[in-house]
């Protein structure tokens, strides 16, 4: 299995290397050369298995043999190991047609830990090999910043900055990433918004000679492996609803665009989906996309679903890819008529490809927290954070054959957004016993400014300091 960036300029990867590289030399996302392919038999062989073996069997195709199955199959198990639900990732069923898949089982209560739990393994198992050691930098809009810094706290080979928008998170999950008080951590609360945060880290890799004196490595979804661990629970969840032989659609509460990818993924992998729905909050730059053809920005706004306030979504470049015919330098012209004039567009002809497969829908605050009340009420006190929440609005409003069975992924415990779900349903969501101290942890953090040199000027330090101290 070989790896290609989609700008078409960088060295084509094998899995090892596109799991440390990050963003590709040329600016551009890493993807497949080509999907793997599994056939209606073996998508059906796949019921009943555990969650962990599912996980092997989707994912081995990717590492082309990099690592053995058997060493691979024991990383696998011991990450989801360290989930506190039997089934990983459980199903629970809202009404006749509507499931919710928890992702939200793992150690930082987010769906981000389902793939960062591997990842954390998967770059000590390689490092370990290399002899090497990396920093990793990454943007946090609240989730993927405590979930990475769970799987990486501690680990010899790694030191781990993160960005998170200042001010711009909800308190537990900034406690979540600033009370691990871990040598290896450094927390970083950046003047601006998650766009910032995420543009900031782009240009720490896009500068060469910074990226390869530091080592630096990344936790966000422009790291393929992020996206090849995500794809497996489309496949456990659509096996679980009958797969191959019925089809589903799933809804994706969407910010950067990696886990809906991930689904694109499975689908392209011989998945039968038959939709498959981004939901936006206020922040409907993709809905508007997939309205009229036409990426354009504008500004950030702080919505009750703050992990989804984001304008600018990296791995839309991913499935751009595939809309502009692989061609790695209308790719790269895009994307540069999106930094000059904040916007681009795709052909009708192209929009229909995406509408083949995409539909989008909309729920600003107000109808969020009607949503979080409403499948309260109707559950008989079933709790959804609001991104979820999200989710399921699109769900319900989204054109889906109705007797197809349609699949939201819930992206985040509503104890991480307490105040949103206790105002909607009366009763204050509990963290569970491991975090229940959270509110008294002491926090750890440095505050930035937008300025990719202060930050460079930073990591460089504490790098060098950590590096001392052990
Ligand atoms: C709780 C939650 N829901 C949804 C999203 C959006 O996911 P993605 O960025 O993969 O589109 C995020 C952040 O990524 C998140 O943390
Ligand atoms: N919502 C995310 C934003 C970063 O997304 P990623 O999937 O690219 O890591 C967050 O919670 O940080």
């Amino acid at each position: 299995m070989k790896y290609v960036s989609t700008r078409g300029q960088a060295p084509v990867l094998g899995f090892e290397e596109v799991l440390l590289a990050g963003l590709a030399r040329d600016g551009g996302l890493y993807v497949p050369e080509s999907w793997p392919q599994f056939s209606a038999d073996e998508i059906r062989a796949m019921r009943g298995l555990p969650y962990s073996e599912i996980a092997v069997r989707v994912m081995l195709p990717f590492l082309g043999g990099a690592i053995a199955e058997d060493d691979f199959r024991a990383i696998v198990t011991d990450a989801y190991a360290s989930f506190d639900h039997a089934a990983v990732v459980p199903l629970v069923q809202l009404d006749q047609r509507t499931w919710v898949m928890e992702l939200f089982h793992g150690p930082t209560l987010a769906f981000k830990d389902v793939a960062l739990q591997l990842l954390g393994r998967l770059f000590d198992h390689v490092l370990a090999k290399r002899g090497e050691r990396v920093t990793i930098v990454g943007a946090t809009s609240g989730d993927t910043g405590s979930a990475a810094i769970e799987a990486c706290r501690d680990r010899q080979n790694v030191d781990i900055f993160i960005l998170h928008p200042k001010g711009r998170t909800s308190e537990v999950q900034r406690r979540q990433m600033t009370s691990v008080l871990s040598d290896n951590v450094h927390n970083i609360a950046l003047h601006g918004t998650f766009d910032d945060c995420q543009d900031l880290v782009k240009a720490l890799f896009n500068d060469m000679a910074f990226r390869d004196r530091m080592g630096l490595s990344a936790v966000n979804s422009i790291n393929w492996a992020r996206i090849m661990a995500q794809i497996v629970y489309y496949f456990a969840a659509a096996v679980a609803l009958g797969a191959p032989d019925r089809k589903v659609a799933f809804t994706v509460p969407t910010g950067n665009f990696g886990n809906v990818y991930a689904a694109y993924g499975a689908r392209a992998m011989g998945l039968p989906v038959e939709r498959l729905i981004v939901g936006s909050n206020a922040n409907d730059i993709l809905a508007r996309f997939f309205a009229s053809g036409t990426m354009s920005a504008a500004p950030v706004v702080p919505t009750l679903s703050p992990s989804m306030d984001i304008q600018i979504s990296s791995n839309f470049e991913r499935l751009l890819f595939d809309l502009l015919g692989r061609d790695g330098a209308a790719v790269q012209a895009a994307m540069d008529g999106f930094r000059a004039e904040g916007k681009f567009a795709v052909t009708d002809a192209q929009l229909a490809e995406a509408h083949a497969i995409f539909a989008a829908g909309r729920a600003d605050d107000a109808r969020t927290m009607d949503v979080i009340k409403e499948v309260w009420e109707k559950t008989g006190g079933y709790q959804v954070d609001p991104h979820t929440a999200v989710g399921i609005h699109s769900a319900a409003t989204a054109p889906v054959d109705p007797s197809v069975p349609v699949v939201v992924m819930a992206t985040a415990h509503p104890a991480k957004f307490p105040d949103a779900v206790e105002t909607a349903t009366g009763r204050r969501p509990v963290l569970p016993p491991r975090l229940a101290d959270l509110y008294e942890r002491e926090e750890r953090l440095s505050e930035l400014p937008n300025d990719v040199a202060a930050v460079q000027e930073f990591v460089v330090a504490r790098a060098r300091a950590a590096k001392e101290a052990a």
